[in-house]
């Protein structure tokens, strides 16, 4: 039997477009035990009606494709037990972090060694895009890059003064969705723009939070999603022209923000969204036998 515990992430963090993540300490924990045969899978908390409890679930799907990989056969019988806390479908990472918490769960019951590099490029090649499944496997600010081999990653930070603050709405938002909003290409303007800020993100990240508000500026993907979450765009609208570094969290819907302290709760008064300190989790996801 072994149990994972996987953290929310907020990816993007405004310019990072598929490359920068955080880490947040909201997380979902799966226990994982090995049966003589048959699969159940129990659900508590987010998504408990919602999602599948057959081999269809997306813990199964990264286990069964975790033991592929490693060559090692899947068992003929598991229960899992999931306790659910990150809301599904917010831009908080739900998907990655039941991704992460079966390929973790799957090499821990295969006897493989807890390689958090080995696990990101499984991960990374079921989620599909790396900034999200980073932060989850490493905690803290991730830079995740793909090159030929599959993902890679390198967590830093952030700096002690950084505060993220979520805001998380009713409505849910998917990311297939959110992505298929992005067109084909973007101006060279643009791209250059997003190139500067997401190096000056890191250095605020890390070194100077007080150049937050300029570092989080975004040309790459925010704009192309306003109009498929209107109340998304008008709280980081409304956020920023009050001076707080505020950005779509993951493709959405929810909104992150940095603020000065973390109980600082900036006002957001006819905006519909519940406000969640959350700090920054350093460890990524655990694991327990
Ligand atoms: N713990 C989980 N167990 C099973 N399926 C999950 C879990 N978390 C997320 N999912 C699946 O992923 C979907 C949300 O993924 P996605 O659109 O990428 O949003 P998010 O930003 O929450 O990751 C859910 O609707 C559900 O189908
Ligand atoms: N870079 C991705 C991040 C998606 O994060 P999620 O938490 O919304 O799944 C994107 O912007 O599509």
């Amino acid at each position: 039997m072994v149990t994972i515990s996987a953290p929310a992430t907020s990816a993007n963090l405004g310019p990072g477009f598929d490359a920068l993540g955080l880490a947040l300490d909201l997380c979902d924990d799966v226990t994982v035990a090995l049966r003589t045969d048959g699969l159940t899978v129990e659900v508590i908390g987010e998504g408990a009606d919602q999602v599948p409890t057959d081999e269809t679930h997306l813990i199964v799907r990264a286990m069964y494709a975790t033991f592929d990989d490693l060559g090692h056969p899947r068992p003929s019988g598991l229960a899992l037990t999931c306790v659910n806390r990150i809301p599904h479908a917010r831009g908080l990472g739900s998907s990655s972090a039941a991704i992460v918490a079966g390929v973790l769960a799957a090499r821990a019951l295969a006897g493989a060694p807890d390689d958090r590099a080995e696990a990101l490029r499984v991960a990374n090649d079921l989620e599909g895009h790396p900034d999200n499944v980073a932060p989850c496997l490493l905690g803290g600010f991730t830079i995740a890059w793909t090159p030929a081999g599959g993902a890679r990653a390198v967590t830093i930070g952030p700096h002690p003064a950084v505060h993220p603050m979520i805001f998380v709405p009713q409505d849910r938002g998917l990311t297939k969705e959110a992505r298929a909003a992005l067109p084909a290409s973007v101006p060279h303007g643009d791209a250059s723009f997003n190139a500067g800020r997401s190096a000056l993100l890191v250095h605020a990240l890390t070194s100077a939070p007080e150049l937050l508000f300029d570092a989080t500026e975004d040309r790459l993907h925010q704009g192309y999603r306003a109009a498929g979450a209107p109340a998304t765009a008008a709280l980081v609208a409304d956020l920023r022209s009050r001076g707080v570094p505020a950005v779509v969290s993951g493709a959405g819907p929810s909104v992150l923000a940095f603020v000065p302290d973390k109980d600082v709760i900036p006002d957001i008064t006819g905006h519909n969204f519940a406000s969640w300190p959350l700090r920054v989790d350093t460890t990524g996801a655990r694991i327990s036998h």
